[in-house]
């Protein structure tokens, strides 16, 4: 019996599993025969049959250790016998439950090993003897057996296996086995005398998994052959486990590619074990052949991969994220997740990409956008600027307007105080600009401060200056008065009739000596300032009435400049209409205008608000008119409204009868020429004869 199982007795190549792996793949290339790999200490540890590694031809340069060793059999399902051994019945299905059996001799040294084929071969070989022994075996087996001869017929079976085939004895029983089982296998197996396994047979009768075994004899030809077939049912429900991981594993690789773009797991070396498809399209450089195993670091560095973070993960040891470039420019952003065992040693490597391509381009274009929006709005603040700054460009065809551009032309050449009186709104501030534009001093400041909208003290201070800590809320580094601030440029002094009179002293002094105090100090700054001061006021009048210092006004009205109220100077009406309405036009992209009755009943306006008041009405005109011409029904329907009142003749005070007469008459015949041209119709116009307005008109000239 021990002759009949052991007579074939394999050689066993025991290795250590600390010798270097390149050293231990070659010993284990050179040979096909299973390995015993044993432990430092010389203990088995696992048995290794290369042949569990399904690949047909391994090529071992390529082959990873870990792939051996995850093939690799426990030591504990080995079965060990001694040579010697009586192998009872119980032995017998022990040994045959096993893949192999070690077998040791009586020092307890291992001779060699059995496999489970070699077993039944032996014992069917020795048929006669042991034929109890075989029939019980056979029969109580789970799984099926076919013996076949030289010829390849069936010589002996096992009723498990009849059932697995769905036949009888008789019909089974001296076919030849390719015609039931797999021809090629059997053919392979009688001429290389190698084991196939796992081969699927699927019939109409049949469904089963089947290994081919080869029987050989001692000097190792093939005699026959032992077929063990397995219910496909048992093997169904592992392929479907197996199907069923393999879906979870392409679910999971689509939920995953929908999450990320890129994926690829390396172990903690850098040995890529799994990778998504769009990770070789967008990263790898090479054939679309099997990355797994490769070594992603190793392919970094021969250039064959784009770089990654890997190596940034391995040597932190934690989670890094890089935005990174691909194939084409492509721009994704990277993120290594390391994964550690139960101790906390690094075991894996997750790096997941997202493509931001898409999301970089946009934020370069919001960029841009916002940026040009930027300029844009900068560029339109400019224009609104411009637009509303006041032009300096004085609009006028009256004599009057004349008289007062020809003397700001004088007035220009020279640093004299000039003091501009006339009504609020008819240009004062204009005719001050328009000085300072012409002088000299026109790249130096020119500074305008209302008088008489700022508290006293506030004024004090802000035309003198003050030093630091001079009073309670003042600015710790003191700060510059106007007077500094307009230093050889011009101080525009507005509505100087409502300075209060303490501030006037002061001012004067600064006329006086050309230099100020500021609040706190007792230091004079010299300064060079020429003074422009306006008025609304009748700064005489109030010298009068004492509440205007007599000696400052003499001192500011060096040059006086009367600005006529717009009413006095009504020829210059449309212009100044048809110049703000132009303005307009160009802000807005407009094209209005005024029709001729507008423009006459506009003309006849007494404007109590002069020019102020004038470019409001347009504006608002502007804003209403539907159509692009301004007619004069809505000039009037804006006058009737009370927005502003139609004109009346006005009278500012007492004067002779006499004079007050000639004045209105003088007025009213200007009016009528200009509006009709000829003596003829401004006479019947004012019910007059033409003689009479002839004459007049003649004299009023005249006297201009
Ligand atoms: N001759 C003119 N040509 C063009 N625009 C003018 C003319 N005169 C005045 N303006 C405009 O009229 C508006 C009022 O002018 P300005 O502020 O100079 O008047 P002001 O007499 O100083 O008024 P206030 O006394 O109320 O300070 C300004 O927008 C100014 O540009």
């Amino acid at each position: 019996m021990n002759q009949t199982i052991f007579n074939k007795l394999r050689p066993i190549f025991a290795v250590s599993t600390n010798i270097e792996e390149e050293a231990l793949l070659k010993k284990i290339a050179t040979h096909q025969d299973p390995y015993l790999f044993l432990t430092e200490n010389n203990r088995l540890r696992a048995y290794v049959d290369l042949k569990n590694l399904k690949t047909e031809k391994i090529d071992y340069s390529n082959l990873h250790i870990n792939q051996i060793f995850s093939n690799a059999i426990s030591i504990d399902k080995l079965g060990t016998f001694k040579l010697n051994q009586t192998l009872s019945l119980p032995f017998i299905f022990q040994a045959l439950g096993q893949p192999i059996v070690l077998v040791k001799n009586e020092q307890n040294d291992i001779t060699g090993y059995v496999r489970r084929e070699d077993m039944l071969a032996g014992m069917f070989r020795e048929e006669t003897k042991n034929i109890n022994i075989l029939r019980v075996l056979l029969a109580s087996i789970p799984m099926g057996l076919f013996v076949i001869d030289h010829e390849y017929k069936i010589v002996n079976c096992n009723e498990s296996g009849l059932k697995m085939i769905r036949s009888e004895a008789d019909e089974v029983m001296g076919k030849d086995a390719r015609i039931i089982f797999h021809k090629e296998q059997v053919n392979e197996v009688f001429a290389t005398g190698k084991t196939i396994l796992n081969q699927i047979r699927i019939t109409d009768e049949m469904g089963v998994l089947v290994d081919y075994s080869p029987i050989e004899t001692s000097n190792g030809n093939v005699e026959g052959a032992i077929i063990i077939v397995q219910d496909l049912p048992m093997v169904e429900e592992m392929a479907m486990e197996i199907e069923a991981v393999k879906n979870l594993n392409s679910d999971m690789n689509a939920i995953l590619s929908t999450i990320y773009d890129e994926l690829v797991v390396v172990d903690h070396t850098g040995n890529i074990l799994r990778h998504s498809e769009n990770y070789i399209r967008d990263f790898w450089k090479g054939e679309l052949n099997e990355l797994v195993g490769k070594n992603i670091l190793d392919l970094e560095k021969k250039g064959d991969i784009s770089p990654s973070i890997t190596k940034l993960v391995l040597e932190k040891k934690e989670k890094v994220s890089r935005v990174q470039e691909g194939k084409h420019g492509k721009k994704v952003l990277a993120v290594g997740n390391p994964i550690f065992n139960e101790k906390g040693e690094l075991q894996r490597v997750v790096i997941a990409s997202r493509d931001i391509t898409e999301n970089t381009k946009l934020k370069t274009e919001l960029k841009q956008t916002r940026e040009i929006t930027k300029r844009y709005k900068q560029e339109l603040t400019r224009l609104k600027t411009m637009t509303a700054e006041p032009s300096h460009e004085i609009i006028y065809c009256s004599a009057k307007m004349q008289q007062i551009v020809n003397q700001v032309e004088k007035i220009a050449k020279f640093s004299s105080t000039v003091l501009v009186q006339g009504e609020s709104g008819v240009g004062k501030e204009m005719i001050a600009r328009a000085i300072h534009q012409k002088s000299n001093r026109s790249n130096k400041p020119f500074l305008t401060i209302n008088c008489g909208s700022i508290p006293e003290n506030l004024l004090e201070s802000e035309l003198f200056g003050y030093t630091k800590g001079s009073f309670t809320g003042a600015d710790m580094k003191g700060k510059q008065g106007y007077f500094e601030q307009a230093h050889e440029g011009i101080l525009f002094l507005d509505e100087i009739g409502d300075m209060p009179m303490s501030l006037q002293v002061k001012l004067l002094r600064v006329l006086q000596e050309s230099e100020v105090v500021p609040i706190g100090s007792v230091t004079a700054i010299p300064v060079d300032v020429q003074i422009i001061a306006a008025t609304n006021k009748d700064l005489k009048g109030m010298v009068e009435k004492g509440t205007f210092r007599e000696d400052l006004y003499y001192r500011i009205h060096v040059i006086p400049i009367r600005v006529p109220p717009l009413n006095e100077r009504s020829e210059d009406i449309p212009l100044l209409a048809y110049h703000t309405l132009q303005k307009l036009n160009q802000r807005y992209d407009k094209n209005y205008h005024f029709s001729p009755d507008a423009l006459n009943l506009l003309e006849n306006y007494s404007w109590p608000g002069n020019i102020r008041e004038l470019q409001n009405l347009i504006e608002r005109l502007f804003v209403t008119a539907d159509e692009d011409v301004i007619t004069a029904a809505l000039v009037d329907q804006f006058m009737s409204n009370g927005i502003v009142k139609k004109a009346k003749p006005m009278v500012n005070g007492i004067m002779p009868l006499q004079k007050a007469k000639e004045e209105v008459e003088e007025q009213l015949i200007l009016l009528a020429m200009k509006k009709f041209g000829t003596t003829t119709k401004a006479a019947e116009a004012l019910n007059i004869s033409q003689s009479a307005v002839s004459r007049k008109y003649q004299k009023i000239l005249q006297n201009e």
